[in-house]
């Protein structure tokens, strides 16, 4: 059976990342548009809506938080103006205190606002990645084929908590910019109308800077995702690959394929750095320009008496507060832009169409297991035909076998068989009725595969058997444990059934892996079953318990046996031989010899084999 990422245990598991052989080396990975930011914006809006009493809190506290800043530089120059020049050192102290006391409530006020703010944006993203993980869960095998589980973990993890670090400061950066902004000019304008227009003199200045650079930055910030998503992907398939790796040597080649890949992600972010971190300076240049505008025109129109002392003071930090929104905004417009570019990538994945879209929850009873294929015609791209016309029946209970060359197409028909794909024309039935018409649910829930790669999770043993029937008693997953023969050696262990198989447990061995994934089948209790007969060797006695596991198995279903080896399948009750994408002959073994054909030759091959190997 060929390695694909669409091998999965009785019963179906759809999805999961992680655990499936790499994706695809080098998968190409989508670029990233700027589609259409505005829905996503509200898309990400729609998200952080639904924190609605969260986000009037954030509203009160940042209009709170403005509002006290505002205040600070209009005391300041009351105070100076009515107690520093007149030399009334009771109401200097009266306005130091009420200046002390605004500034204490205002950090108090940011406080508040930055705690409501983090937990509004954590409860966003967290339900942001929820519902990605629930996508992923719901996408078609086919999605998998052609994307590196890297990237695709990328968007769960980086790209979300783009969005995450973007909204946790520019929602309220925003309003507190825009209150800030027009309380100042407002203040301003009251206070000394010449002052104020000078202060507005460098505006349009700022603006250009802003766009130029914001322009420029987001460009490489999009790059920056793209490749973080590539080389997250290369990782993964490096890791998973590691034996390989290994046994070929390849440690050192892979290291500079990745430090190739890695400067490249250097390169970007260091531009995308550079860019965006001109902001802060450029404005600071012209804000600073603007002050000293401000304080010469100021302390001329004081000599003059055209303004007290107090005014300019504050127009001077008006002017500071002025400007600070305007280059924040700008700073924040890039915080936005890679939010929205790791926002884009989240949605691109949460519009793919799910594979169980349109489909009615179906009480489909148990099937008796009849399976009929005609002529069925089958590519994974539409284009290319990888199945030309098969037709074959399985009758309820029948063991059939599917022998032929590497590639030929056994796998192929069994993929069909769970809708991990569906047909291009010809008919496929179970008992009776087209299998399009199923509920993929339910139809999964009638089939069970064990195959060669037997996947065990995180968890612990008795975790990954139940894993085949979620509502299954511990009396009937160690039943089950012991018609799959594998209890005697989970009694040998020191935890038993609560042993923590994964990545923090116990290394099971191939055998015992597959053996256990028997138990699940058989807890699982289908109508049908696939089985792919494990080609790696496992030492005698454990094919004997596995060999012996998978008839007890068998008993009673209609079974696919994708084999390898003659010698285990001479039993079936049809062999299919497949070849080239049809089925060249198909019979009993005693048939199939008769017939001298490609059974015959193949049969002769492996025998011949046998003994020389004997
Ligand atoms: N997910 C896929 N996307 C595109 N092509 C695929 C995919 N899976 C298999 N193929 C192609 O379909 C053909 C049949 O593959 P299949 O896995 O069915 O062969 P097989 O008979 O099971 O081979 P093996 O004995 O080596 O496992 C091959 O040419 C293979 O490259």
């Amino acid at each position: 059976m060929s390695n694909h990422p669409n091998q999965a245990q009785a019963p179906v598991r759809p999805g999961g990342f992680g655990g499936g052989p790499p994706g695809g080396r080098g998968a190409v990975v989508p670029k990233v548009r700027a589609k259409n930011r505005m829905a996503t914006i509200k898309r990400i809006w729609s998200y952080l809506n639904r924190q609605r009493t969260g986000l009037i809190m954030v509203y009160i506290f940042t209009i709170l938080n403005a509002v006290v800043a505002l205040i600070g530089p209009y005391l300041l120059g009351k105070a100076i103006d009515s107690a520093i020049i007149p030399h009334d050192y009771g109401l200097l102290v009266r306005f130091c205190i009420m200046l002390g006391g605004v500034y204490l409530l205002g950090s108090a006020v940011s406080w508040v606002q930055a705690y409501v703010m983090t937990s509004v944006s954590q409860r966003t993203v967290f339900e942001l990645r929820r519902d990605l993980f629930a996508k992923y869960q719901e996408l078609p095998i086919g999605f998998f084929d052609t994307r590196a589980n890297g990237e695709l973990m990328s968007r769960a993890t980086n790209d979300i908590d783009n969005v995450s670090n973007s909204l946790n400061q520019s929602v309220t950066q925003l309003l507190n910019s825009l209150i800030t902004l027009s309380g100042s000019l407002v203040i301003m304008l009251m206070l000394n109308v010449p002052l104020t227009v000078i202060a507005l003199v460098t505006i349009p200045l700022v603006l250009l800077a802003s766009r130029k650079i914001t322009g420029l930055s987001r460009i490489y910030f999009k790059n920056q995702q793209q490749y973080l998503g590539e080389l997250n992907g290369f990782i993964e398939e490096a890791i998973s690959g590691q034996k390989v790796i290994k046994q070929y040597r390849r440690e050192e080649a892979e290291t500079a394929r990745f430090r190739g890949m890695s400067s490249e992600l250097n390169k970007v972010s260091i531009k995308a750095q550079i860019v965006s971190g001109l902001v802060g300076p450029v404005m600071n240049l012209i804000n600073n320009l603007d002050f000293a505008l401000i304080a010469s025109v100021g302390g001329w129109m004081a000599f003059k008496g055209l303004a007290t002392v107090g005014v300019i003071v504050s127009m001077l930090n008006y002017a500071k507060q002025f400007s600070r929104p305007i280059s924040e905004l700008a700073n924040q417009y890039n915080l936005i832009q890679s939010a929205i570019a790791g926002a884009e990538r989240v949605f691109e994945v949460m519009d793919m169409p799910s594979e169980y879209t349109g489909e009615q929850p179906q009480e489909l009873q148990r099937v008796h297991g009849e399976v009929i294929f005609r002529d069925v015609v089958f590519g994974y791209q539409a284009d290319a035909p990888i199945l030309n016309g098969v037709s074959f029946e399985a009758k309820p209970g029948e063991k059939i076998a599917l022998v032929g060359p590497t590639g030929a197409g056994k796998t192929t028909i069994v993929n069909l068989l769970t809708r991990f794909y569906e047909i291009n024309s010809g008919e496929l039935l179970i008992d009776g009725r087209d299998i399009r018409e199923l509920n993929k649910n339910e139809l999964r829930s009638q089939l069970g595969m064990v195959l060669q790669d037997a996947h065990v999770f995180s968890g612990t043993i008795r975790e990954n058997i139940r894993f085949g029937r979620l509502d299954a008693s511990d009396r009937e997953v160690e039943e089950a444990a012991s018609l799959a023969n594998v209890s005697g050696f989970i009694a040998r262990l020191p935890q038993g059934y609560d042993t923590m198989l994964g990545t923090e447990g116990t290394t099971l061995s191939h055998g015992q892996r597959q053996l256990l994934t028997i138990a699940r089948a058989i807890l699982a209790d289908p109508a049908i079953l696939i089985l792919d007969e494990a080609t790696s060797s496992v030492d005698t006695r454990t094919e004997m318990h596995i060999q012996q596991a998978m008839r007890t198995l068998m008993k009673g279903r209609t079974s696919f046996v994708i084999a390898h080896r003659l010698s285990t399948i001479q039993d079936a009750d049809r062999i299919l031989v497949i070849q080239g994408g049809q089925i060249a002959e198909q019979g009993s073994h005693e048939q199939l010899l008769a017939l001298k054909g490609v059974y015959h030759e193949l049969y002769n091959s492996q025998f011949k084999h046998a003994v020389q190997a004997g």
